[in-house]
Formats: structure tokens, C-alpha cells, sequence
């Protein structure tokens, strides 16, 4: 594959960032890639593991020249980083971001973009519960989606380029409305980190009475919570606290549908767990058969392929 930009930017160097910077590099999309970080320290493994072309110290050495700036900070910080940096930026650069909220990132970077710099909001929806500078690996992105949020009016050619960066980093690109993409994480992402949250603290409160147990011989449903419950604090903080409508609109709805249960359980009412399990599971098996969940087991789809 062939250059798509000559230099980028990368600020933030952790999970995100670094998963690009070793896309990028893997296939020479970029022609120089700068990094900066916040803290010296994450600068300066950045610089030991070579992750960049060079680390700067500063966000506006790292963004002078660059035709891409990727944001890749928390949430909460992206205001305060557009700040930073506007002034530093090239006309006719692209400023695009990664955060996993999109409504309250243009509502803080927004008004920071000079006129003649496009700003093209984006989401990657790949992860993992690690977080730092050590923490990228170049197939992060594979066949996973990437959302972006282009606001009315942005040139399409600049939407083009960066959408082609994407591609080739492995990934397949959709457009999305920035509310409606906050609504739709809230449901997919959001709530469920909570609940992993909220159930990874009940086991903890119940290991104190029985001894370990509950760790010890955990299934892997436990163990899935453990491990989304072992995600960047910091990250998780402000992605509920700049996606707070959507994420209590649903945490609402959640509860509602726990009680229904409950009370089913409660009045020993099978019938209705049963219905309600089968209209789930229905869910799932009709989400692998469209082929939406690329991890999921074959279950005979393909001819010859192992179950
Ligand atoms: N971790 C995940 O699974 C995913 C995260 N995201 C989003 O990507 C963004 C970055 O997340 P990760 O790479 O996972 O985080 P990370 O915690 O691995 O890295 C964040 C980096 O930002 C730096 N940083 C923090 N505040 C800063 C500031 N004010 N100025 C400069 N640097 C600053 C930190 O030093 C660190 O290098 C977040 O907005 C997150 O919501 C999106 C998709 C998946
Ligand atoms: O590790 C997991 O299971 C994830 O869900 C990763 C993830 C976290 C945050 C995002 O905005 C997108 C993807």
C-alpha cells in the first residue's frame, strides 16, 4: 500500500495511538509520524520502543507540518489538547479524534479548529482492556468498524483521504449522526462497561465471605466482566461523564427489564424466563448468521469449516 500522508501527527500515545502508529507503519501510509504525550514518562517509553518517527515535547512541535492530527487522549482532555494546538496547526490539515464519545468531543474541540482545517470526527470500535504506550499492536483495527461524524458541510475530499487512511489500516468505515452514534455506544459499549464494573465490585463485596470462590472458579462470563473491568479508569470516567443523557437513558431502560426478571424469578414464573431467554438467544443466532460477529464460532456457515 502507498503513502496517504505525508506527516501525522499522534497526540496521546497510548493504546489507540500506538495501534495506529504500527498500522501506519506496517503498510507506509504515513511519511513521518510525530507523537507527543502529556507526561514525560510515556514520552519517554515512546521513544525507547521506537513507537514514532520522533517524540515531541511539546503538542505544538508535534502537530507543526502535519497534513493528519489524531487526538487520542481521554475524552475529558480533547478540549483543553484543540486549544493547544490550534495555533500550531497547517492550513488545510485534517484533525480528526478517536474518542469513544462524539457529541460533547465536537462540542469541546469544535470552536479550536481555524477556518481552512478540516476537523472529521471519528470513533474506532476495536480495543482492548489495555491501555499505554506498550499496548498498540498493528491489527488492532482489522475488520472492525471505525464510525465517523462529519459535520454538514465538510469537504468531502478531506472525509475521502482520511476514510482511505482507515481502509488501510484494516478496517471497515460508516458515517453516523454524532447523537445517534452516542446513543447506539451507549447501548453497545457504554452500559455494558458499567455493568461489568458494577458486578466485578458485588463479587468483590461477596469474595470477603466466601473465601476467593467467586474468583477461583469463575466461568468465562465472570471472567469477561473481569477483564472490561480492568479498563483505563481514567478513559472509563470520562466516557461516562461526557455521554451521561444516553448512558442514563439506558441504564434506566436496564433496570426496568432486571426487575421484570427478578419478578419472574421471584414468582417462579418460567414460562416467562424461558420466552424472554429464547427471544434473546434468537437475537444472537439471527446476529451470526447476517455474519455481523466476525469472532463468533462458524456453526456450520461455511462448508468444511470446523464448528
Ligand atoms: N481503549 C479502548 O479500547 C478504546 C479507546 N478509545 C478512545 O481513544 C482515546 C484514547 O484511548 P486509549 O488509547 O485507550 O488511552 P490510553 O490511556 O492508552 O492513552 C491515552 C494517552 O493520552 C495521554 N494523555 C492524557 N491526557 C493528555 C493530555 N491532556 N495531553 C496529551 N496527552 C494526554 C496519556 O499520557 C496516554 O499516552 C480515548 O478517548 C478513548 O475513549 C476508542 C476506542 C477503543
Ligand atoms: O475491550 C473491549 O471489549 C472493548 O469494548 C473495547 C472498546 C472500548 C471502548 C470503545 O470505545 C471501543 C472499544
Amino acid at each position: 500500500m502507498s503513502l496517504i500522508y505525508n506527516r501525522v501527527a499522534l497526540i496521546g500515545l497510548g493504546l489507540i495511538a500506538g495501534s495506529m502508529a504500527h498500522a501506519m507503519r506496517e503498510s507506509g501510509l504515513a511519511g513521518e509520524i510525530t507523537g507527543h504525550a502529556r507526561s514525560e514518562a510515556t514520552r519517554d517509553t515512546a521513544r525507547e520502543i521506537g513507537l514514532c518517527d520522533r517524540i515531541c515535547d511539546s503538542a505544538a512541535e508535534a502537530v507543526a507540518g502535519a497534513d493528519l492530527v489524531v487526538l487520542a487522549v481521554p475524552v475529558g482532555a480533547m478540549g483543553d489538547v484543540a486549544a493547544e494546538i490550534a495555533p500550531h496547526l497547517a492550513p488545510g490539515a485534517t484533525v480528526t479524534d478517536v474518542g469513544s464519545v462524539k457529541q460533547a468531543v465536537i462540542d469541546a474541540v469544535g470552536p479550536h479548529i481555524p477556518d481552512g482545517v478540516h476537523f472529521i470526527p471519528g470513533h474506532p470500535l476495536a480495543g482492548t482492556e489495555h491501555s499505554g504506550p506498550r499496548a498498540g499492536f498493528a491489527s488492532l483495527f482489522r475488520n472492525r468498524w471505525w464510525l465517523l461524524t462529519p459535520l454538514p458541510g465538510t469537504d468531502p475530499g478531506a472525509v475521502d483521504r482520511l476514510s482511505g487512511l482507515i481502509a488501510a489500516m484494516g478496517a471497515k468505515t460508516d458515517r453516523m449522526e454524532p447523537g445517534h452514534h452516542d446513543l447506539v455506544l451507549a447501548v453497545t459499549s457504554h452500559a455494558p462497561h458499567l455493568i461489568a464494573y458494577t458486578m466485578v465490585g458485588v463479587a468483590d463485596h461477596l469474595r470477603r465471605v466466601t473465601d476467593e470462590e467467586v474468583i477461583q472458579y469463575s466461568a468465562a462470563g465472570f471472567r469477561d466482566f473481569t477483564r472490561i473491568a480492568a479498563s483505563d479508569p481514567t478513559m472509563w470516567r470520562d466516557v461516562f461523564l461526557h455521554n451521561k443523557e444516553a448512558t442514563l437513558d439506558i441504564l434506566g431502560r436496564f433496570t426496568e427489564e432486571l426487575f421484570v426478571l427478578q419478578r419472574a424469578i421471584r414468582m417462579g414464573d418460567g414460562e416467562q424466563l424461558f420466552d424472554y431467554f429464547s427471544r434473546t438467544r434468537a437475537i444472537r443466532r439471527g446476529i451470526i448468521e447476517a455474519g455481523q460477529d466476525t469472532d463468533a464460532p462458524d456453526f456450520g456457515r461455511t462448508p468444511g469449516a470446523r464448528p
